[in-house]
């Protein structure tokens, strides 16, 4: 089985000039995309912090989004969860656009090039454009220090300043290029906590719950692929299920870079998915009738991730636009609400171990 992520080879080649040919990615999509729905919704997107275009079809004027929403204040006030001496704080951090985060791609086999590049080439050459923008006080680009090898990587420089900047032109073009062919992909950093929290081992049965537009997914077949023996294919299997078709093919979209046999979408409620049964033992003859020593087993797995939906405060950092919007709410007389799209970023972890599941057992909530 062909694997993403590859640029050797006749094939490979072939694939990287089709895609040079058909720039059009995540990382550059038009707002007449259809699937950049994701840009909104989804928890692995970053910041939007573009602003208003006049709404009059040019977009000759551009005003920053108001950060501020006396409605959002009370609402959070009245919750007591941040203490009135840490409230300036809180919210400056919500102000704050969120910086761009983005993974290499364990298990493609140029990986260690994409860190050389970038920890030799673009850690050096895009210095030179942080300073311009903020005298060179913070780096443009660095690893994240909490993932292992070097493999996720923060960068100072909005969405925005990457399309918009010549002189970040060449890195903007790498980054594009890297992630049509699934050798990274742009993930928010709280996104990658809870797949390293797994433990996942190439031969995990692994369901992720509430796995759409699935950049923990991707991350997870990654870490079945990158714990793996190099030249065997994990015998494990990812279970990537969501309640929403739409956001299911965003995550068809999302993984088939990955180019792997290991997983499976399915498009269930979660608390209702149902009992799979596993042929464990698979032998079978020339023409595929199974012979005497396969077995069925129900399938138990070894680890379950559930991202249950939210919207998280965090998210007007990639979103400003909430601000404005609830602004709006609030003229109307209605106060801030979760359903307005905040609440606390509850994220569970369940683990549960093949064979020996608890319920009670080996479950993390990870507020983030
Ligand atoms: C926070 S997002 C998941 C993000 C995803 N894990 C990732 O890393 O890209 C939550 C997802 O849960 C899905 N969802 C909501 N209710 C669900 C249910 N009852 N069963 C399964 N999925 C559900 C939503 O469609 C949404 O895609």
């Amino acid at each position: 089985m062909g694997r993403g992520g590859g640029r050797g080879g006749r094939g490979a080649r072939t694939q990287r000039r089709h895609f040079r040919q058909n720039r059009e990615n995540v990382w550059k999509r038009s707002r007449s995309d259809p699937s950049s729905e994701t840009d909104k919704n989804d928890d692995n997107n970053n910041n939007n912090n573009s602003g208003n275009d006049n709404n009059n079809g040019s977009k000759s004027t551009w005003e920053p989004f108001a950060t501020q929403n006396p409605s959002f204040d009370e609402f959070y006030k009245e919750q007591g969860i941040v203490s009135p001496e840490e409230w300036d704080s809180f919210i400056g951090v919500l102000r704050t656009p969120l910086p761009a985060a983005f993974r290499i791609n364990s298990s493609s086999q140029f990986y260690k090039d994409i860190r050389d590049q970038l920890e030799n080439d673009f850690m050096i050459s895009l210095q030179a454009e942080a300073s311009q923008i903020d005298g060179g006080e913070t780096e443009a680009i660095r690893p994240l220090p909490w993932y292992p090898e070097n493999l996720a990587w923060h960068s100072n420089f909005s969405r925005m300043q990457l399309r918009k900047n010549q002189n970040l032109e060449r890195f903007h073009e790498f980054l594009k290029m890297e992630n049509e062919i699934g050798n990274i992909t742009r993930q928010e950093a709280v996104s990658m906590v809870p797949p390293l929290f797994l433990g996942v081992s190439p031969d995990h049965f692994v369901l992720d719950m509430c796995a759409a537009p699935g950049s923990k997914t991707f991350q997870l077949l990654e870490i079945v692929y990158h714990s793996c023996k190099s030249g065997s294919l994990p015998n494990g299997l990812v279970i990537a299920n969501d309640l929403d078709v739409q956001r299911c093919n965003l995550l068809i979209h999302q993984t088939k870079r990955m180019c792997t046999a290991n997983l499976i979408v399915t498009n269930h409620e979660a608390q209702h998915f149902p009992g799979c049964r596993l042929n464990r033992r698979h032998n079978s003859d020339a023409f595929g009738t199974a012979l005497e020593d396969s077995f069925i087993s129900q399938l138990q797995f070894d680890r379950v991730l559930c991202d249950v939906p939210c919207s998280g405060d965090g998210t007007l950092r990639k979103a400003p636009d909430i601000w404005r919007k609830c602004l709006f709410a609030y003229w109307a007389g209605e106060i801030w609400n979760a359903g307005m799209g905040n609440g606390l970023h509850c994220l569970q972890v369940l683990i549960a171990m093949r064979g020996n599941f608890d319920e009670n057992l080996e479950v993390n909530f990870l507020n983030l």
